[in-house]
């Protein structure tokens, strides 16, 4: 019987293989940023370990960094002290850091893939949950802990049980207005934050063949968010296109090596999987979330769920979650009104999101009580960005393009969305606090973000393209 891709990726890496405990599997790739690298430099140190491969191993400042003014020190302390602790342990140990002010700077899983450092076929890790973004590229991608993040840097092994696998085919075309993001979030919806738990999953079929490799990445990214360890689509000819040329990407003799290696990299046509799901593209419209998890989301012209809908035990955190989010059940969303507007996040903040979304503005003005975020994810995009003019677009709609970094998807940096506010946001997380205490999320695409930015209100961008 044939393979899944996965598993031939997997079984290629695996340095020790017992039954009944995990395998020790090689890892090509390790990204590093200041959250939860801190303590295990400190482990190494105290064990007086040195990192094993330094060269396999990359660091980013992107979590605690301000977007505006990233030339003058960090006014947080908290924040100082973390981008502060990554600069002092990249040096002692040897490893290439990105930090502020470098011109590869940016959100770890923006960098990775734009420098060509993520590759088909390779095992990536990164204490983080949305590593699963690299697995656009046909690689085995996932999160770890700060303990697991130790273990790599000591041996660049990681011990894991293979997870069971799944296959998520999305056949036919989309519609006009919908996007890659309103794909995950239409699965999302449907399986729920917890429908993938314990799977990997391949996503295939003909709509996600169509995808931009930056399109692919906003469908990977929000793997986790389903429960999947990790999401990966199998690498073709856009992909090729993509990494060809890139800063680290293979050249010359080896550029062809790798190539017929990639060219390997597909799931048999008589491989199993353990969990099969289909959907058709044509059923998907503009999506938004109205809850306080990424799975309670509906298209953007229909109702939140009533209570009667729901079974006795669903009751009580739905509630809860929408008496956060100042919500009544079976009411629309369309005209509620929005004070904020992210752009930005692992998920939606690469140059194709910021063109999509300047294409779209372009000589309209933003309503006037709403605040427009766009935070490019990484310094390369911001200067594709100005160099396209992208800039001079936001700047009369009235949109300020600030610097790379996580920024407003979550509350641990300087942007932050007021307390009761509502904001439609890019990124991947609508928990509740997750963009300030208090924060109100709508999770949506870079299109209906911008659709609400011109209009102040939840809008169906339909009517606008
Ligand atoms: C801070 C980090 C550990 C966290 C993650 O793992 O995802 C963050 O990136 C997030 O998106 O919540
Ligand atoms: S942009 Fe958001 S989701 Fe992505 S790594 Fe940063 S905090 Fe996590």
């Amino acid at each position: 019987m044939g393979k899944t891709l996965f598993d031939k990726i997997w079984d290629s890496h695996v340095v020790v293989s017992k039954p009944g405990f995990p395998d020790a599997v090689y890892i090509n790739t390790h990204f590093i940023h200041e959250v939860t690298s801190p303590q295990a430099f400190d482990g190494l140190r105290k064990r007086g370990i040195p990192v094993f491969r330094t060269a396999k191993t990359r660091a980013t400042a992107d979590h605690n960094v301000p977007t505006i003014d990233q030339h003058l020190p960090i006014k947080e302390a908290l924040s100082r002290k973390q981008v502060e602790m990554l600069t002092t342990n990249t040096k002692e140990f040897g490893v290439e850091l990105y930090g502020l002010g470098h011109p590869y700077q940016g959100i770890v899983h923006v960098i990775g893939p734009e420098l060509g450092i993520t590759l088909p076929g390779m095992t990536i890790v990164c204490g983080d949950s949305h590593t699963s973004t690299h697995g656009a590229f046909g690689a085995i991608a996932f999160g770890i802990g700060t303990s697991e993040v130790e273990q790599v840097l000591a041996t660049q092994c990681i011990l894991q049980y293979r997870p069971k696998r799944m296959k998520i085919e999305v056949n036919g075309k989309l519609k006009k207005g919908v996007v890659s993001k309103d794909i995950i979030l239409y699965i999302i919806s449907k399986i729920s934050a917890s429908g993938a738990t314990g799977y990997f999953v391949e996503y295939a079929g003909e709509a996600i063949r169509s995808l931009s490799m930056e399109a692919r990445m906003t469908i990977c990214n929000m793997s986790i968010e389903m429960g999947a360890r990790g999401g990966l689509i199998a690498p073709d000819e856009t992909t090729f296109e993509y990494i060809k040329g890139r800063e680290f990407a293979p050249k010359g003799a080896d550029w062809d090596k790798a190539l017929a290696y990639w060219k390997t990299l597909y799931t048999d046509a008589d491989a199993a999987f353990d969990e099969v799901l289909t959907f058709d593209a044509a059923d998907i419209e503009p999506m938004i979330t109205y809850g306080t998890n990424p799975g309670m989301g509906i298209g953007v012209t229909q109702h939140i769920p009533t209570l009667e809908s729901l079974e006795d035990k669903e009751k009580p955190s739905f509630r809860k979650s929408l008496d956060y989010m100042g919500l009544e059940p079976g009411a629309g969303l369309l005209g509620k009104k929005v004070d904020y507007v992210f752009i930005g996040s692992c998920t939606n903040s690469r140059i194709e999101d910021l063109r999509m979304v300047a294409d779209f503005v372009k000589g309209k003005k933003k309503a006037e009580d709403v605040v427009v975020w766009i935070v490019p994810g990484s310094k390369q995009v911001e200067a594709q960005a100005k160099k396209e003019g992208i800039d001079k677009i936001f700047e009369e709609a009235g949109f300020n393009l600030r610097q790379p970094g996580c920024s407003a998807c979550l509350g641990m940096n300087e942007d932050k969305v007021p307390a009761g506010m509502y904001c439609i946001s890019t990124s991947n997380r609508n928990f509740e606090g997750r963009q300030g205490p208090n924060a109100r999320t709508f999770l949506a695409s870079p299109l209906s973000a911008a659709a609400a930015a011109i209009t102040g209100k939840v809008t169906d961008v339909r009517e606008l393209v």
